[in-house]
């Protein structure tokens, strides 16, 4: 688990993280989603005891990263898989860090097999395409087993199969039980990658929820109602906009409701003697929920 507790991080008078405290729990993916410069890297380099809090504190399985032993073996992290000298080979680079950790050498050759690296690790990662850095990256956060994975923007300049790939991957490391935290600024990936959603806007928390729960709150989820009956219809819609739902026709005989569970606009309909040909949910897709949660709070908008 990681847990950040009133975390705050100001450059000069800059606040890049403001007063932020969540739960990021084992056993799920937890999405990580913020407009540009809304303080998810800093975050994230904190909780890696890369940035020091201004006040507040990132806890990893309770104790900050500065009191962890052998930090590899609790944490692993990706955080820019172009970081590493161009002149290293990804071997070098790891059994160097296993050493470094109390690792066995073997473990370096499992993880280069696990990432698909198993034939090119004496190559320099000069050389790497951004696929292999990225799988070079996943090898090193993987190399001390750890139970709790941070990954900034794992997906960036992926081809659909590295995507496919790290998305697997991700999945298959939280069913193992293990805390993933992930960032990323595709939300049609998140959407498929995440269980739960930690959305941050100019360093403050706007929502921590499951997926599916962000998604429904979204204003563009709604029941569609049809009907041959164009009065009745309407009369339906008037009906459930007194009892507090939002309605809206775009068409004649069809109904977008909003604000009132599925259950409730077909009971209505079946009280009122009203006759249906369509009784549907529109699913709001992730990213009109983002939309709308960060509307307020993007730092660059286009006017
Ligand atoms: N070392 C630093 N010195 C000064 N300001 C910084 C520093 N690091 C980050 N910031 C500022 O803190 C804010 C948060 O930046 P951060 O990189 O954490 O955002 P982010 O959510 O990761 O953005 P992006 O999605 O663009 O990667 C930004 O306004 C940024 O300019």
């Amino acid at each position: 688990m990681i847990t950040l507790e009133r975390l705050t991080k100001r450059f000069g008078a800059r606040t890049a993280v403001d007063d932020l405290s969540a739960e990021i729990t084992a056993g799920s993916v937890t999405g990580f989603l913020g407009p540009n410069g809304a303080g998810k890297s800093t975050t994230m380099r904190m909780i890696l005891g890369l940035d020091r809090p201004t006040s507040g504190r990132a806890l990893i399985g309770g104790r900050p990263y500065q009191e962890l032993r052998y930090p590899l073996r609790e944490v692993g992290a990706l955080l820019d898989a172009k970081a590493l000298h161009p002149g290293r080979r990804a071997r070098t680079h790891l059994r160097a860090l296993a050493r470094s950790h109390g690792i066995p050498a073997a473990r370096v050759d499992d993880v280069l097999e696990m990432v698909g690296l198993g034939g090119v690790e004496r190559q320099r990662a000069g050389t790497f395409s951004l696929g292999m850095s990225q799988r070079l990256g996943i090898a090193a956060a993987l190399i001390g087993d750890p139970g709790i994975l941070l990954f900034d923007e794992p997906v960036n300049g992926l081809d659909p199969d590295g995507v496919l790939w790290i998305r697997t991957l991700i999945r298959s490391l939280a069913a193992e039980g293990r805390t993933v935290f992930v960032s990323s600024h595709l939300m049609s990936e998140m959407e498929l990658m995440a269980d739960q959603l930690v959305v941050i806007g100019r360093g403050r928390l706007i929502a921590h929820a499951p997926v599916a729960e962000v998604i429904a709150a979204s204003s563009q989820a709604a029941v569609v109602v049809r009907g041959p009956d164009h009065e009745r219809i309407t009369g339906l819609g008037r009906h459930l906009a007194a009892a507090g739902a939002r309605v809206e026709s775009e068409e004649e005989g069809r109904l977008l409701v909003s604000g009132a569970p599925i259950e409730d606009v077909g009971l209505a309909a079946h009280r009122l003697g009203v006759p249906l040909f369509e009784l549907s949910s529109r699913r709001a897709s992730l990213e009109q929920a983002y939309m709308e949660l960060t509307a307020d709070s993007a730092q660059f908008t286009a006017s």
